[in-house]
């Protein structure tokens, strides 16, 4: 195995090191492996054994149980029954354990958390032991994304979800690779790789196989499986039919293993264009199309035809498609049917009979929310409506039909999409979209994933409708695809068609040669865009823009009213502000790990309320009992939240909603009205200042400076904002939500019951409702600072300079010649645009 030292990643394969002896010995051990979900048994006593330097085929139709048995494998699940070694430990259901044992897994869908930046996906996604220190992250990083290409267009400063499929895909290889791992699981890698990077995967696998990685290479690919691997097992509903070796089997005979019966031709008879198609107008005529990416391109598809568009990925072969869908803004000509056609946006696209299916099919091409029969219809809908009323009968016989008819392999069709296996979630996407009856349909890499079979259907129903009289544009990275399908295939270089080839000179070679002559560029355009992009992207890109906001304010009221920068009153606005910043800030955490604080207000009045019968002057002992009382109600407060929203999985909002409610009956319980003086020594050690400088803002300042840190540079802050980001992803990497809900929760109630202290030096008397403002204006304010409402980002110290500019938006009204009804007009707005501002601001571009 290589050595993987903390903070270092494995070393390229030497000619030395590869011709060192593998250690020996199984390195990867399932054994009567079962498993199931509900009715379907995933896996039925499944065995799997690879070695030391073995790369392990793993090959079966979708839904035959691979991802399922890698699950069970890096210990992302339990198995019902039978048992897991990973290189002589034992795993079951622990992923990090997997992990430390040194197993690394590259997923179809990329495990990464789509807020946090890609040195922080591959900082959290390795074993505790290799990572780096925290603020050495981006350099290790840079070395990790190296070790698969030396010229990575990928700046691990990026945010994961600013990155395309392919990138993302490289970010989770390069995360594995660098982990020098005693076993390797690869599902379906070559899915989002270009041709020459499977070359450089091969490379790669077999200088780890060389050291003495056991790998399994999962892929639908036959012939990539035929050419990586030594030993090959066959799943089918979800039983091993057979571990054979790889060189005794040509590609036929794997074919019919996998689907239990030979298969007549990959692809259809590519039959000619029915007569009655000749000479009727084209379904697509696109001239002199410019846009982001391509620019001149024009394309005709003939009725009745398949046309190809082939090209090395990034050069706007995929954004020409987009722009045809109406996805991407463009200038120039298209004409459907003859006519002139206005694709200027999804809608039009979709009504001038446009279907569009896309190939990042997470992103774009499934509801997760909505069942099997959902998806399938929302697509082809039209085909089961009357007079715009969509028949419940005619919606079950439809979607059935294309469930059967792909063989989607799903429980029932009211199951969940996201339960389906990934390759039977793109027979959904694709049989939807074929069944909507398009005019021109434009599908980007629609075979993805699927298996041997129902790729033939896919094909083959590519070529039905084409052969009814619609237009086909498809896109695929696999040029045998192309020349199988298609009639024609157009060649994209540099955003522009530089070439055609049709008729018989069609072919894998030919494409693929013309795709090599044509010189060819990698999207590297709009660099400043996206330096600028990085630059508003970043989480405290809201600081200088609110000090501004402050600083402008603050100058607009002193002209208008001269006493506005009077001491006195830039001490109130600072006192008020630190108060709102600290009970934002505790609003702030708890929104960064994807829940909600609604009993924030509510616990900052029951400070005051109990200072009121404690804190009164009446000696050592009652001070004492005071301060216990506040911080136990701040932590019972806390730990309350957590365990209704994070153990009890409530609604957080529901959940705080609730606590919220109690608490307001325990404070009007204990103070029916406000009442019960506070001691003055109490209130004057709260109100302490340095010159018009609160001692609050200080406090507040430590706070969120404090949190700034932590969050930044420390793995439990990076933690929390991963559970905020993606919960299942922070789960697949072993990052527990619980904990990280737990310090957010405490913290909250804790800044709260700070907060309220903070309140008795503004108002020196016990009253009950004296935090019910600041229920909405702490959401408010850490919104406006940046936090995201959605959980994963946002800037503490943006949080701070937001609240005193909405205390300071509250407390200008009058000197602005304002009426008292403007403050709260006033927030709004700010609230408003800053909503707006972030969310342009963190919009990604489709891709
Ligand atoms: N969380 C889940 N809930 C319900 N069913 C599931 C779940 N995960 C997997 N399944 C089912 O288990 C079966 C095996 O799925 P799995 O993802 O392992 O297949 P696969 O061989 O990897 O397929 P593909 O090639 O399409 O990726 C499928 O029928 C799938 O619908």
């Amino acid at each position: 195995m290589l050595e993987a030292a903390k903070g270092a990643v494995a070393e390229p394969a030497t000619s030395d090191s590869s011709t060192q002896a593998p250690p020996r010995g199984y390195r990867l051990q399932l054994t009567g492996v079962s498993k199931s979900f509900g009715a379907v048994h995933a896996l039925s006593d499944v065995t799997l054994e690879v070695p030391a330097g073995q790369i392990h085929g793993l090959v079966g139709e979708n839904g035959a149980g691979k991802s399922t048995l890698m699950a069970v494998a890096s210990g992302a699940l339990v198995p019902d029954a039978g048992q897991a070694v990973v290189d002589g430990h034992e795993i079951r259901g622990d992923a990090v354990a997997a992990r430390a044992a040194g197993l690394a897994i590259v997923r179809q869908h990329p495990a990464l958390l789509p807020d946090l930046t890609v040195a922080d996906n591959l900082l959290l996604g390795v074993p505790a032991s290799m990572r780096p220190r925290v603020r050495d992250s981006a350099a290790w990083a840079r070395t990790c994304l190296g070790a698969w290409d030396d010229r990575p267009d990928i700046d691990p400063r990026m945010r994961a979800d600013a990155l395309n499929a392919e990138q993302q895909f490289i970010v989770e290889l390069a995360r594995a690779l660098c982990q020098a791992p005693a076993v390797l699981l690869l599902d379906e890698p070559s899915e989002h790789l270009r041709a020459e990077d499977v070359d450089r995967l091969f490379r790669v696998v077999r200088e780890l196989a060389a050291r003495g990685t056991a790998v399994v290479y999962i892929s639908h690919r036959v012939r990539e499986v035929r050419q990586i691997s030594d030993r090959v097992t066959v799943l089918r509903n979800g039983v091993n039919r057979g571990t054979r070796e790889t060189a005794d089997l040509d590609e036929a005979q794997i074919i019919e293993l996998i689907i239990g019966r030979s298969l007549d031709a990959q692809y259809p008879a590519k039959q000619p264009r029915d007569r009655a198609l000749v000479g009727r107008p084209a379904v697509l005529e696109a001239y002199d199309l410019s846009g982001e990416g391509f620019s001149g391109a024009s394309l005709i598809v003939e009725p009745g035809e398949v046309v190809g568009l082939a090209g090395i990925d990034g050069n706007g072969q995929a954004k020409f498609a987009r722009a045809l869908a109406g996805l991407q803004k463009c200038t120039g000509q298209v004409k459907l049917g003859g006519y002139d056609a206005r694709v200027s946006n999804p809608v039009a696209a979709v009504k001038a009979g446009i279907a569009y299916v896309p190939a990042d099919r997470h992103r774009e091409g499934i509801f997760p929310d909505l069942s099997v029969r959902e998806n399938v219809m929302i697509r082809g809908v039209r085909g089961a409506a009357r007079l715009g009323f969509v028949s419940p009968r005619l919606e079950r016989q439809k979607s059935n039909e294309i469930l059967r008819r792909y063989a989607v392999k799903a429980a029932s069709p009211d199951s969940p999409i996201t339960s389906l296996s990934g390759g039977n979630q793109q027979k959904v996407v694709m049989g939807g979209a074929l069944a909507g009856a398009p005019r021109l349909l434009i599908a980007d890499q629609p075979a993805q994933g699927v298996d041997v079979g129902a790729k033939a259907e896919i094909y083959r129903q590519l070529r039905t409708v084409a052969a009814a009289g619609a237009g086909v544009l498809m896109l695929s990275s696999d040029n045998g695809e192309l020349a199988g399908v298609c009639d024609r295939v157009a060649v994209m270089s540099r955003g522009q068609i530089v070439a055609e080839i049709a008729g018989e000179e069609l072919s894998e070679e030919t494409i693929t040669n013309a795709v090599l002559r044509a010189s060819s560029t990698r999207d590297h355009g709009a660099a400043t865009a996206r330096r600028f992009r990085r630059i508003l992207d970043h989480d405290g890109a809201s600081v200088p823009v609110l000090l501004a906001l402050i600083i402008i304010l603050a100058v607009v009221a002193q002209l208008c009213d001269h006493t506005y920068l009077h001491t006195r009153n830039i001490s109130l606005v600072l006192g008020l502000g630190a108060i709102l910043a600290v009970a934002a800030t505790g609003q702030g955490l708890v929104l960064m790990q994807g829940g909600f604080d609604l009993s924030i207000g509510p616990l900052m009045s029951l400070a005051p309320v109990i200072a009121s019968f404690y804190l009164i002057g009446a000696g050592y002992g009652y001070d004492l009992a005071g301060w216990a009382f506040i911080v136990l109600a701040t932590l019972v407060v806390g730990l309350g939240n957590w365990l209704l929203g994070a153990v009890l999985r409530l609604n957080p909002m529901l959940a705080s909603f609730g606590t919220w409610t109690l608490l307001d009956a325990i404070a009007l319980i204990l103070r029916p009205q406000a009442g019960g003086l506070i001691s003055n020594s109490v209130i004057d050690k709260i109100s302490w200042s340095v010159g018009p400088i609160p001692a609050t803002l200080i406090a507040a300042a430590v706070v969120a400076a404090g949190l700034e840190l932590w969050r930044t540079r420390t793995l439990r802050g990076k933690a929390l904002q991963a559970v905020g980001s993606d919960r299942a992803a922070a789960h697949t990497l072993g990052i527990s939500a619980r904990r990280a809900s737990l310090i957010a929760y405490i913290g909250s109630a804790l800044l709260a019951g700070l907060a309220g202290v903070m309140l008795i030096g503004q108002i020196g008397t016990g009253d009950p409702t004296a935090g019910e403002s600041y229920v909405l204006t702490s959401i408010a304010a850490a919104v406006v600072g940046g936090i995201a409402l959605t959980g994963g980002r946002g800037s503490f110290v943006g949080v701070l300079c937001a609240a005193v500019l909405l205390v300071q938006v509250q407390t200008a009204t009058p000197y602005l010649g304002l009426s008292p009804g403007w403050q709260q007009i006033l927030v709004a707005l700010v609230t408003i645009i800053a909503v707006c501002a972030y969310s342009l601001a963190r919009r990604r571009p489709a891709r």
